[in-house]
């Protein structure tokens, strides 16, 4: 079985999950659902609605009366994840994308995006500025769902979008590029999120944990700071915290596939190495930045910076006009022979700005 549940609000579909039950937890979500931002943003507009759905950690039961408003979809458990896919000797693949299209209104943004996330890998999505990265980034969360083609986790085929905290066996993690955090509560709150909402830990056993986590992305003394009291990058980090939290009372950790939406996006170069460097530490060699066994197998960056590419990526998948022009690792960047990456790198990625290449004629 195949879970999503880190994502955030997925779990606003599912009505019988056991949930924390304390004032506590109903208390943050109805400051979180007082707060005008949140109302305003849900009243005025539903894109945005799944944005901000999207946009941080995993709350995976809200138990609130007015959840409703905020489901995904109506799709019943049983449409989420079916058909099981032959093993094909692609064992090690976590998620894959294969001939995907997507249009908005008559805007095609993609036609056919095919790729494969493999277990342990660091895997970077480039390409010009409204070519549909962060729309392959929704897809794969499972926010999305594409007019044709398909997406299968784990070997399953995904129909519809998430909204089930039944499945399990894959968690998929998505970090917005502006954070997201709640403003209205504190960074506790926010990193806790997850923990508050869903799992048995007693509150001080949360505080605890979310303490270390924030110790892990380099943030210390600022767990009851409001988020308007932190930096562009004390957010990012508070935003990685709260996607790498996870309950840690349970028998088994189920492994994570983290998204990260350009998460060096305005921020000056010591920040973004800061960040860059947090992302690789959260992943690498099993363990996660808490020096405890890790959970995140493979994780998937959109990014136009050189510096996210150079010290956090090892794979790049180059899309163009809403197709994969080019796929390799990283270095190979440099040298490959495709017409399009040559124009590129003839920048040699260090002044990579890859939304120039809207000019460039395929
Ligand atoms: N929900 C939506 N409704 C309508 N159009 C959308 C929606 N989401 C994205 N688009 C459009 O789809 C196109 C691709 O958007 P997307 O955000 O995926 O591009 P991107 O490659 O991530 O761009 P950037 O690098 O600038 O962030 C854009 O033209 C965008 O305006």
């Amino acid at each position: 079985m195949v879970s999503l549940s880190t994502n955030p609000f997925f779990s606003l579909t599912t009505q019988n999950a056991a949930s924390r039950s304390s004032s506590s937890s109903s208390s943050l979500y109805s400051r979180f659902a007082a707060s005008t931002k949140f109302n305003s943003f849900h009243a005025n507009n539903k894109d945005h609605r799944k944005v901000v759905c999207a946009c941080v950690a995993p709350p995976t039961n809200f138990k609130s009366e007015d959840s409703s408003a905020l489901r995904f979809n109506g799709s019943s458990k049983s449409e989420q994840l079916s058909t099981l896919r032959e093993q094909d000797g692609d064992s090690d693949v976590l998620i894959e994308c294969r001939d995907v299209y997507k249009s908005f209104g008559e805007k095609k943004i993609l036609n056919g995006v095919s790729f494969k996330i493999r277990h342990g890998e660091a895997v970077g999505i480039i390409g010009p500025s409204g070519t549909g990265k962060s729309t392959v980034l929704k897809i794969i969360a499972g926010l999305l769902i594409p007019d044709k083609g398909e997406v299968y986790i784990r070997g399953r085929k995904r129909v519809g979008l998430v909204s089930d905290d039944e499945l399990h066996g894959l968690r998929i993690g998505l970090v917005f590029q502006s954070a997201a955090l709640f403003d209205s509560l504190t960074v506790r709150e926010n990193v806790g999120f997850l923990l508050y909402e869903h799992s048995s830990m007693p509150e001080d056993q949360i505080s605890e944990v979310v303490k270390e986590t924030l110790a892990a992305v380099g943030l210390k003394g600022v767990e009851n700071r409001l988020p308007s009291e932190l930096s562009g990058g004390m957010k990012k980090r508070v935003a990685l915290a709260r996607s790498i939290i996870y309950d840690n009372s349970k028998d088994s950790i189920e492994p994570e596939v983290l998204l990260y939406d350009e998460p060096t996006a305005g921020l000056d170069p010591i920040a973004s190495t800061v960040v860059e460097d947090l992302i690789r530490s959260v992943h690498i060699k099993g363990q996660d930045a808490r020096g405890k066994p890790g959970n995140i197998a493979s994780y998937v960056v959109v990014t136009h910076q050189h510096s996210t590419i150079k010290r956090a990526i090892d794979r790049l998948v180059f899309l163009h006009k809403g197709k994969i022009v080019w796929e390799g690792m990283t270095h190979e960047f440099t040298t490959s022979t495709n017409p399009i990456v040559q124009q590129v790198s003839e920048h040699k990625l260090s002044c990579l700005r890859i939304r120039s290449l809207g000019a460039i004629n395929m």
